[in-house]
């Protein structure tokens, strides 16, 4: 038998999937890493953290399967979106990683409006966002102008993991999508941008598909993690593109939503000319030649794992969570929005944070743990009623991340969205995806269409409840007016904050 490994790089933990051909997951492991804060709205990892989860997690893989390492043909990579680590000429980081969930750098956004006007939706098909990867990059520069000049190229997360096994370094399209600094339609790195920012082409890795293979593992690297340095390393993509890849996202029509640390609505598109006019993030896809586009929760999964550890410290989600399908849609009448880190879609904003409106004297921690799903699950749908809008049917929705573990959620997202959910067998999320990239970049299949036919096991579907959903469409007129009310209150409290 033979398999391959996809390995998803997340916020909070690498995991890493061992999968054979027919698509069974044969073995997991997975190793968490921490994050720092130093400030308000700051988010950073030490890119080495990552190195050393994925070593660990590929030799818990090998040695607790059991399996012929000569077996293990391939493996690929899913990555959290954005991140900036950089390089100095030894291919060393030369300072921790900034996160796609770090938004110090409004300023930057301002910049770089500025300085592309126009120009800069036409190339990059996005808006200047604080979580992207440019502003980022002029932040270090403006900031930290000794470490800048340490620094020759930059990479994304998953770019400088697999760079570390294989000694090659890369970055796909999908990826490279979420930085700024791609031509999305023309795939291909933009000059215009480049030289706007007086940043040398050399500062950007070359560009490949994500099933591309790569190279293979460094003997030092295969050995510590019990494999054969022959196993042939694929691109991989960013996490989203995998995630949807992991769904069978892979056709017109066809809608994902994901709720991991961040949440994500995803439209699968093949237009490359196709035109949310900025309100959604387009990127290209982990598909060749194919795109899709998103709007984007910062604090999704986050939010109700930050009133865990707040609130229900030591319990799992499920005891935190037992009972919560008994409270009514509504919570009572308790509000909650989930902005604990500003904001994406549809409100690009930094400063804003999260409010609990109509606290009432009978609620109690359930109905609290239950206004935070709602919250999270209303701020999706801010980005379903935007694809609606642009004419596009969202009849059916695909739910992955660790939200879709929770059968009460799938239902709230039915009766949310106003939309069949279904979710996946022994959902996977994005390392199933960066699997399939490996499988496919092996040969096993002739297109990955034909390998998601194989691999992608659909699971139970949930029906929207007609009651539930007119009380929700009630309840979300209402929620969609907290963020302006609210938005005022938050730009003052920002001074207070650490
Ligand atoms: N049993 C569960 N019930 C409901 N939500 C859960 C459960 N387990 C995890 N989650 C949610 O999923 C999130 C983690 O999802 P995951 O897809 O693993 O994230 P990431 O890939 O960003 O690390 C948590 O923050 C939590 O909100
Ligand atoms: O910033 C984005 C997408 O634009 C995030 O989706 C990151 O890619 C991280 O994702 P998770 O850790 O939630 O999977």
């Amino acid at each position: 038998m033979s398999y391959v490994i996809g390995i998803d790089l997340g916020t909070s933990a690498v995991k890493a999937l061992l999968i054979d051909k027919e698509g069974v997951v044969r073995g997991e492991a997975s190793r968490a890493y921490p994050l720092f804060h130093e400030h308000s709205g700051w988010s950073e990892q030490k890119p080495d953290d990552w190195v050393e989860g994925t070593i660990e997690a590929l030799k818990e893989l090998s040695s607790s399967t059991g399996i012929n390492a000569a077996d293990i043909e391939g493996m690929s990579f899913s990555g959290q979106m954005h991140g900036l680590v950089l390089l100095d000429g030894e291919g060393n980081p030369v300072r921790n990683a900034i996160l796609w969930n770090d938004t110090r750098t409004t300023a930057q956004c301002r910049e770089i409006e500025r300085t592309l006007g126009d120009k800069l939706l036409g190339i990059t098909r996005n808006p200047a966002l604080e979580g992207f990867t440019l502003p980022k990059i002029l932040w270090v520069r403006q900031n930290e102008p000794q470490a800048f000049e340490q620094a020759k190229l930059f990479v994304l997360p998953k770019d400088y993991v697999r760079y570390r096994l294989t000694g090659e370094l890369h970055m796909d399209y999908s990826d490279a999508a979420g930085t700024l600094l791609l031509d999305v339609a023309g795939k291909q790195w933009s000059n215009d941008v480049l030289a706007a920012f007086d940043l040398p082409a050399s500062f950007c890795p070359a560009l490949v598909e994500s099933h591309g293979l790569v190279g293979t593992l460094l003997p030092a690297v295969a050995e510590r993690a019990g494999l054969q340095a022959s196993v042939k390393v694929f691109a991989g993509g960013a996490d989203n593109a995998c995630g949807a890849i992991g769904a069978g996202i892979l056709s017109e029509g066809l809608t994902l939503s994901s709720i991991g640390t961040s949440g994500v609505i995803l439209n699968y598109e093949n237009d490359k000319d196709a035109d949310f006019a900025g309100k959604v993030h387009f990127f290209n896809h982990g598909k060749e030649n194919a795109f899709y586009a998103m709007g984007v929760t910062l604090a999704a999964g986050y939010s109700l794992s930050w009133f865990k550890n707040t609130f229900a410290a030591g319990e799992s989600f499920n005891q935190m969570l037992e009972g919560v399908g008994e409270v009514k849609p509504g919570a009572g009448g308790l509000l909650f929005t989930p902005y604990l880190v500003g904001e994406r879609t549809p409100h690009a904003d930094a400063q804003i944070r999260a409010s609990f409106i109509g606290v009432d004297g009978s609620h109690t921690r359930i109905d609290f743990a239950r206004a935070v799903m709602e919250g999270i699950t209303f701020s999706l749908n801010e980005s379903v009623d935007l694809f609606r809008k642009a004419g596009k049917k969202i009849e059916t929705v695909i739910s992955i991340g660790g939200g879709a573990q929770n059968p009460v959620w799938l239902q709230m997202q039915a009766d949310i969205f106003n939309a069949t959910v279904v979710a996946l067998e022994n959902e996977q999320g994005p390392g199933l995806g960066a699997a399939m990239l490996a499988a496919y970049g092996c040969g096993w299949f002739p297109s990955l269409d034909a390998c998601a036919d194989q691999f992608v096991k659909r699971g139970a579907s949930y029906e929207p409840n007609a009651d539930a959903v007119e009380t929700y469409a009630g309840l979300f007129r209402i929620y969609q007016q907290v963020y302006e009310q609210t938005r005022g209150l938050n730009e003052a409290l920002a001074a207070y904050r650490n």
